[in-house]
Parts: structure tokens; sequence; C-alpha cells
């Protein structure tokens, strides 16, 4: 009779270490692409790799050879149909290895009264001038780029290296400004540029209502680590981007807790 030979399944605590952690990035990954039509591409590449290495493991050579073909272009497949995801991902990961995070523990202890004030007086101006630009119904896109790449943003804007000032901000959203249209990008502390135009999202299960304002916000969150504030011209509702997702009409007490986060 026919006996399988099941020795590849006894499992060291390295190999479950192993599967956790391939278990962890492959879900992480999953993450940052839920909800787009990567995600299914995404899916389709796992279940192909999935098979390839049960089908190895059964010793079935024939649709082995031919898995292995998929599995081995695969890295290369992923980098060029998720270039947008694995910038994001490598973003992340560098956000999170770099000294930001021990700077962040020692205001923690030492600075964060100080520190919260600071960013107080940093924030009010923006949320002045998005309470401004909602009553008068003025659309506006404003992004808080974490990291600021130029080759990115400034290919398309205007820069202006600006201070950040109530003031500033609607004169450049006033519909007869000549910057009004597209993006105005804060990074560093500054109004970098304006008038930018952004990759917008390819997500697929946006409301109907969200028009191309509403679309290059998520977008560019999509690509890069960064926030946006939109403001509709149609509702003057406010919306917060992040991480290619957004939480729509939120109210300004919200709209400072998660600028004091990210900002
Ligand atoms: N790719 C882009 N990057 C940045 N801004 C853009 C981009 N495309 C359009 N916009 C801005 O969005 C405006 C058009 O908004 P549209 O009405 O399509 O958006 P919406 O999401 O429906 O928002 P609203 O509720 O304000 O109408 C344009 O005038 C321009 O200022």
């Amino acid at each position: 009779m026919h006996s399988f030979d099941f020795s590849f399944l006894k499992l060291g605590v390295f190999d479950v270490l192993d599967v956790l952690l391939v278990a962890f990035i492959v879900y992480q990954l999953y993450n940052l692409i839920r909800g787009t039509i990567a995600a299914n591409i995404f899916i389709g590449f796992m279940t192909i790799y999935l098979l390839y290495m049960v089908v190895d493991a059964l010793h079935m050579k024939l649709l082995t050879g031919i898995l292995k073909r998929f599995a081995d272009v695969g890295i290369i497949a992923i980098i060029i149909v998720f270039q947008q995801e694995v910038r994001r991902f490598l973003l992340l990961v560098g956000k999170n290895a770099s000294l930001q995070r021990n700077k962040a523990w020692w205001k923690y202890f030492f600075g964060k009264a100080e520190d919260e004030k600071n960013n107080y007086a940093r924030i009010k101006p923006i949320i002045d001038a998005c309470k401004s630009m909602k009553q008068t119904r003025t659309g506006a896109l404003i992004v808080f780029a974490k990291y600021y790449d130029e080759q990115f943003y400034q290919n398309s804007c205007e820069v202006l290296d600006a201070k950040i000032s109530k003031r500033v901000l609607e004169s450049i959203f006033q519909k007869n400004s000549p910057l009004h249209d597209g993006a105005v990008v804060i990074a560093e502390n500054k109004i970098k540029s304006a008038s930018c135009i952004l990759p917008v999202t390819e997500k697929a299960d946006l409301p109907a209502q969200f028009g191309l304002r509403h679309r290059a916000g998520i977008g560019v969150t999509e690509a890069n680590d960064a926030s946006a504030i939109i403001v509709s011209e149609e509702t003057g509702e406010i919306s917060y981007a992040k991480q290619g997702r957004i939480k729509m009409d939120i109210s300004f007490a919200e709209l400072e807790k998660l600028l004091n986060k990210d900002f």
C-alpha cells in the first residue's frame, strides 16, 4: 500500500515563529491594500503561492513545475503591480525603525505638556481656516506630509515655503485665487506648496458623491506617509484621509485630535 511521507510536518519553534512572522507581514500588506483592486491581485498571488507549496510538499512534479514558474517571477511581478503599496510599506517600516520613536518616548516623559501646547498653536490656524471655509463652502484639500518628497510634490505644484496662517490658507483656496485648484501641501511646519495635482485613488467602493477632490485626498495618503483634510465645496463637510482610508463629516474637536496626532 502506498504510504505518505509526513516528515515535512515536523515543526520546530523557529518554524512556528517563521509562519507567525509571515502571517503578520501578509496581514499588514493586506491591510495596506484592503478595499483596492490590488487586494484581489494580492489574493490571487497568495492562492497560487499556497497551491505551489502544497503540490510541492505532495511531490506532484508537473504541477509544481508549472506553479514554480509563477512563483519565481512572483517577487518581480509584485514589485511592478504593487509599486505604490511597496513604497508605502517601506516608508512605514522606515518610519517605525527611525529615531522618531525614541524621540516620542523622550517627549512622553519629559516634554509632553509643553509639546501639546506648542502643537495647539500650530494646529489652530489650520482649524480656523477650515471653520471659515466650511462656512463659506470653499472647497479645499490640505495635505500633511510627514516626509516632503520634492520629486513627488513639486512636479505639479507652485512652491511657496510660507508660514502657516489662517488667512494664507483661505486666500489660496478662494475661488478667484490662481492657486485654488489642487492641493496645499504642509510639511516641516510650512506651507510648502499649493495647486498640487495629486494621484487619485482607484478605490471602487467610495460613496458616489466623492469627486476628484476626495479621491485625490485619499490617493495621496495611499502612496505617501501623509494625511489630508478635505473640505467639500458642495456640502461644507470636513473629511480626513489617512493610509488610504477616509473619515467623513468629522467635527472640529475630532479634527483637532487627529491633527494633534498626525501633524
Ligand atoms: N488630482 C487632483 N489633485 C488635487 N486636487 C484636485 C485633483 N483633481 C481635482 N482636484 C480639485 O478638486 C476640484 C474638483 O472637485 P470635485 O467637485 O470633482 O470633487 P469632490 O470630491 O466632489 O468635492 P466637492 O465636494 O468639493 O465638490 C478641482 O477644482 C480641483 O481643485
